[in-house]
């Protein structure tokens, strides 16, 4: 078996954290992947560009608005009270509807927005879902997790402040523009004397904002994994009391990823007053060079009036855009990221042929009478053809294995630790390839049977069975709407579990936890005998829990494993030798080959490698 769960987690998000590649943007291919998204909601996001114009253009007429008050009304001398009215009638009309459209703008980016996300979140879970059990050896769960969870997050972001900022921001600039020079020529263009000082402040601040953004990321990744790390070795931690050490090594991190946020902030505080130094400038240049214009009444202080106010509102847009330089960058990576998890394909994948079979239901939607009838023909008969297998390149772990089981027989496979049994199981229910060989279920090349259908016929009790956290009954159903409740509690009765379940406060509707760790592994195992039950496969197998069991729940497994294995063909990988005393047939595995077989009796007499492992587990049983 692999090494235990916990650890692997551990060594995986290790391996993650070490190997983190310092991915850069690639905007043209991560843009490229999302427009096919976007082209969806094209309607939506030309709704999004007209509700922002008008927002933008009743925001900036406002200013132009207040110069037509002061130079044609108030400084003209004229005392048109009803055109002042109008005036402010139109005013309060614009900021109505600068309100209105920039909240309907909003509000559609937003909706748009979080369907993409969440079709992109929905389709790459589904993509995991489907990949071989060889991708899970490659990858860690942690970075799984983060591409489920904060990759899509950081596309959450695009949406959210991005695309929103440029449609806004980049927008108002431009009308801004428009209007400085519509107003007055000069003026506008000593204001532009500037922009090449705020390109370079803004260039600037881009590139020093990289690297402290980041160092923040990483040290924030490397002090969630290190948590990540401690929750699932937290026994370990608890037996060598390794919780000050810990506690120590998380002090580090933590101030390690606090004293990068603050950087972060201070970078952001400066850029931000800089922007104010800069705008103020202007202000003063253009109040000095204005006002000189106005006394020599070259220049109307209306107008003077609405250039300093669309100065003051021209600094602000762009700080927002050059802040949202990081983002950008950060769900460049993020889209990047997801897409290669995309486009890895499943390295165990059913054949055309099998898949094309348009005239057979998809497997999983039969009813159960055909299921039923599908069973009473199948007989179960496994051969192990001349099989070799290997994880890595270079490192067999079966080789050439032959093994004929017939229908209905019941077998036990022992060896010792690392011998290869369980991947012999895995290549049984085709988690991964031969490399060599073939294996057959009644005549049939598993590689040719669709993936639904084997998981149907081949039904298997791991070592530690997995419970969702859900009702015990819906654990037994699995969610299949087609298995009655009555059904369930009588294969529960039929292995032996009902009592134990019964004694529950909620009975079969007790809601397990994460992994069902209010069980003990015992009745996990009951619990996943009668869930085999209830499913009918016309192969057993079970990996026997290596755990020590109490006596009583030893005997009630033993009683549900000798029940569930009538009139079917039956596997058992055995820790515990009594268990499998009564088989048929004992194979015995050695460094990935079958090295001694038969029953019980026969392979004592032989007083070979099953003499001495039942030796060695009666002088364990007598200490
Ligand atoms: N996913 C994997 N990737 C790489 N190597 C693996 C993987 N799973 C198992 N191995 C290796 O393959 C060999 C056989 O493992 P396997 O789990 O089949 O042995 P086993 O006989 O079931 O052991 P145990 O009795 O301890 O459960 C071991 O050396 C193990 O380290």
């Amino acid at each position: 078996m692999r090494p235990p769960q916990a650890i692997h987690n551990w060594q995986m998000d290790q391996k993650a954290d070490l190997n983190l590649p310092e991915q850069k943007p690639q905007y043209v291919s991560a843009f490229r992947a999302l427009s096919g998204y976007c082209r969806e909601h094209l309607l939506g996001f030309i709704g999004v560009l007209v509700c922002t114009v008008v927002a933008i253009l009743s925001e900036l007429l406002q200013p132009y608005l207040m110069k037509i008050a002061i130079d044609d009304n108030l400084l003209a001398g004229r005392n048109d009270y009803g055109g002042l009215l109008v005036i402010c009638a139109i005013y309060l009309g614009l900021s109505l509807s600068s309100f209105a459209f920039a909240y309907v703008q909003n509000n559609l980016l937003q909706h748009i927005g979080q369907n993409i996300v969440s079709s992109i979140r929905k389709r790459l879970f589904g993509h995991i879902l489907k990949q071989s059990m060889s991708y899970f050896d490659r990858m860690s769960s942690g970075s799984l997790i983060t591409h489920v969870s904060s990759d899509t997050e950081a596309l959450n972001q695009l949406f959210n402040q991005v695309l929103l900022s440029l449609f806004r921001d980049g927008l108002t600039l431009l009308f801004i523009l428009v209007m400085l020079f519509q107003l007055d020529t000069t003026l506008a263009l000593y204001c532009l004397i500037l922009l090449p000082v705020i390109s370079l402040i803004a260039i600037a601040f881009r590139s020093f904002m990289r690297t402290t953004y980041q160092l923040a990321r990483t040290r924030l990744s490397r002090m969630v994994a290190f948590v990540a790390e401690n929750l699932s070795g937290m026994s370990l931690i608890q037996v060598f009391h390794q919780q000050k050490e810990q506690e120590r090594q998380f002090d580090e991190r933590n101030g390690l990823y606090f004293k990068a946020n603050l950087r972060e902030i201070r970078t952001n505080v400066v850029f931000g007053r800089t922007f104010d130094i800069l705008s103020n400038l202007s202000i003063a240049c253009v109040t000095w060079l204005g006002g000189m214009a106005v006394l020599g009444k070259n220049l109307e202080f209306g107008v003077l009036y609405a250039f300093i106010t669309y100065i003051r509102q021209f600094f602000q847009p762009i700080n927002t855009i050059t802040q949202q330089w990081n983002t950008l960058q950060s769900a460049t990576v993020a889209i990047s990221r997801i897409w290669t998890v995309l486009d890895s394909k499943p390295d165990v994948e059913d054949k055309e042929a099998a898949e094309g079979d348009a005239a057979k239901p998809e497997f999983g939607t039969e009813s159960r009478r055909e299921r039923e009838l599908e069973f009473a023909r199948a007989r179960g008969q496994i051969d192990f053809r001349n099989i070799s297998f290997s994880y890595e390149e270079g490192l067999p772990i079966l080789r050439n294995l032959n093994l004929h089981i017939a229908p209905g027989e019941q077998i036990g496979v022992v060896g010792s630790t690392g011998a290869g049994k369980s991947s012999l199981i895995s290549l049984l229910c085709r988690f991964y390839d031969v490399n060599e060989g073939s294996i057959r279920i009644d005549g049939t090349d598993v590689r040719d049977i669709p993936q639904a259908k084997l998981h149907r016929m081949v039904g298997l009790v791991q070592q530690e069975p997995y419970l969702y956290s859900g009702s015990i009954i819906d654990n037994i159903r699995m969610f299949d709407e087609t298995i009655s409740r009555e059904e369930a509690i009588a294969a529960c009765e039929f292995v032996g579990a009902d009592a134990m379940i019964r004694k529950l406060e909620r009975g079969y509707d007790t809601l397990l936890s994460e992994r069902g760790s209010g069980l003990s592994a015992g009745e996990r195992q009951l619990v996943s005998f009668a869930r085999i039950i209830v499913f009918k496969p016309q192969v057993l197998i079970l990996d026997e829990a290596s755990a020590n069991l109490d006596s009583h729940t030893e005997q009630l497994i033993q009683r549900a494993l000798h029940i569930v294995s009538q009139n079917r063909t039956t596997i058992v990988i055995a820790h515990r030798l009594s268990t499998i005393r009564q088989a048929d047939r004992i194979i015995v595995m050695s460094a990935g080959q079958i090295v001694e077989q038969g029953t019980h009796e026969q392979l004592l007499r032989q007083g070979g490698h099953y003499r001495k492992l039942y030796e060695y587990s009666q002088r364990h049983v007598a200490v």
